[in-house]
């Protein structure tokens, strides 16, 4: 995220997104991309960059402006991110040594979990294992912060109330926010943790990793490799992590069995988090496949109807805001994911903080 200043004093927001595992390819990206910024945007300066940042360990808990100390921090939590630290930290840190005057801010997706209570984020494990802050932290924090604030904007009835918010993309996670604020969460330590996922197993029985290690003789990497990039979606479909090819098989049957236990996963899970609000007033489904696959939330709304969610069929096809019947008791929303507008929203924070 750039945001850029006119010269007459007005923000521009300008979103980045990259993907792949070459954490190179997303330095040289934001290299190309600020030539192109200067190169067009005349009269206009750069204000600040800020980062998408998954991991902040016990280190951060909001946005932080980057300096080499903070690199360094964010170095020591690869091994808990490490499909997600490298391509965030390659680019902070090129900008870093070419534009050392530019403010970079680190928008943390653990940040916004921090209000969860201790009794659900100590790792049940000897304390004496537990240095270097190993703990239940929860991710896609920007994104429930956004869903937070849309609540809080468009349906202020619902957002002081007990609300489950379903982030599935390709990774994916829930979130029970009361008062607008986390009080529990799916994903842990790292963002294998939780729900069945696009390529990550989501959770599974710590034994089944003693059995790779010690039956199937993986190595540590291969383990890391298999849970991350091997697993989930497309591990049990053989096919693909891609909601939308797996749509295009149904007819197969380790595809159906995948599109089952992502739904059976969800609802099992959902269920506990539900129990830690003590109810459920509202629903809220997001990022890729929650906003855009009308199938995967009918099927889950169709296992949680003994709460009283009623699907309105006709709103959920077209995917529009709200999918469910005034009937039910339970809201049934969709908002689209928007982690560039918390982005923005911190990073302009500290920009001012600075001026
Ligand atoms: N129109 C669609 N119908 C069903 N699934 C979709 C659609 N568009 C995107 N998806 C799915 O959303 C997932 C990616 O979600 P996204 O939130 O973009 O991921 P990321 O976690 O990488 O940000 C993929 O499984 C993709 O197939
Ligand atoms: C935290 C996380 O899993 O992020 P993504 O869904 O972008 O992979
Ligand atoms: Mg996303």
């Amino acid at each position: 995220m750039l945001t850029t200043r006119t010269p007459d004093g007005v923000s521009k927001r300008m979103v980045i997104e990259a993907t792949g595992k070459h954490a190179s390819a997303h330095g040289d990206m934001i290299r190309h991309v600020l030539n192109f910024v200067e190169a067009h945007e005349s009269g206009s300066e750069i204000g600040a960059v800020g980062h998408r940042v998954v991991h902040g360990g016990s280190y951060f808990e909001g946005p932080t402006a980057i300096n080499g100390e903070v690199l360094e921090r964010l170095d020591d939590l690869i091994s808990l991110a490490p499909l997600h630290q490298p391509p965030s930290i390659a680019p902070m840190r090129l900008l870093l040594e070419e534009k050392p005057d530019l403010l970079q801010v680190a928008c943390f997706d653990t940040s916004f979990h921090h209000t969860i209570p201790t009794v659900r984020t100590r790792l049940p494990l000897p304390a004496t294992l537990l240095d270097h802050g190993a703990r239940v932290y929860g991710f896609h924090g920007l994104s429930y912060d956004y869903i937070a604030s849309e609540l809080e904007a468009r349906f202020p009835a619902i957002a002081s109330k007990r609300v489950l918010v379903a982030h599935i993309g390709n990774g994916a996670s829930l979130c029970a926010l009361m008062h607008g604020r986390s009080i529990a969460t799916t994903m842990g330590l790292t963002v294998l943790d939780g729900l069945m996922m696009g390529t990550r197993c989501g959770t599974i029985d710590p034994g089944a990793i003693l059995y790779l290690l010690q039956q199937k003789n993986l190595t540590p990497a291969e383990v890391q490799d298999t849970l991350y990039y091997q697993s989930g979606l497309k591990g049990v479909s053989g096919l693909s992590s891609d909601m939308r090819v797996l749509r295009e098989h149904e007819a197969d049957e380790n595809v159906q069995l995948a599109l089952e236990m992502f739904v059976e996963r969800f609802v099992q899970q959902a269920g506990g988090l539900i129990a830690q609000m003590g109810g459920v007033d509202a629903i809220v489904f997001t990022g890729g496949i929650g906003q855009h696959d009308a199938m995967f939330r009918r099927a889950v709304c169709q296992r949680l109807k003994w709460l009283d969610v009623q699907l309105c069929e006709d709103a959920n096809l077209a995917g529009r805001p709200t999918i469910s019947q005034r009937s039910g008791r339970v809201t049934v929303l969709v908002i689209p994911a928007d982690e560039e507008t918390t982005i923005f929203r911190q990073t302009r924070r500290i920009m001012k903080g600075k001026q």
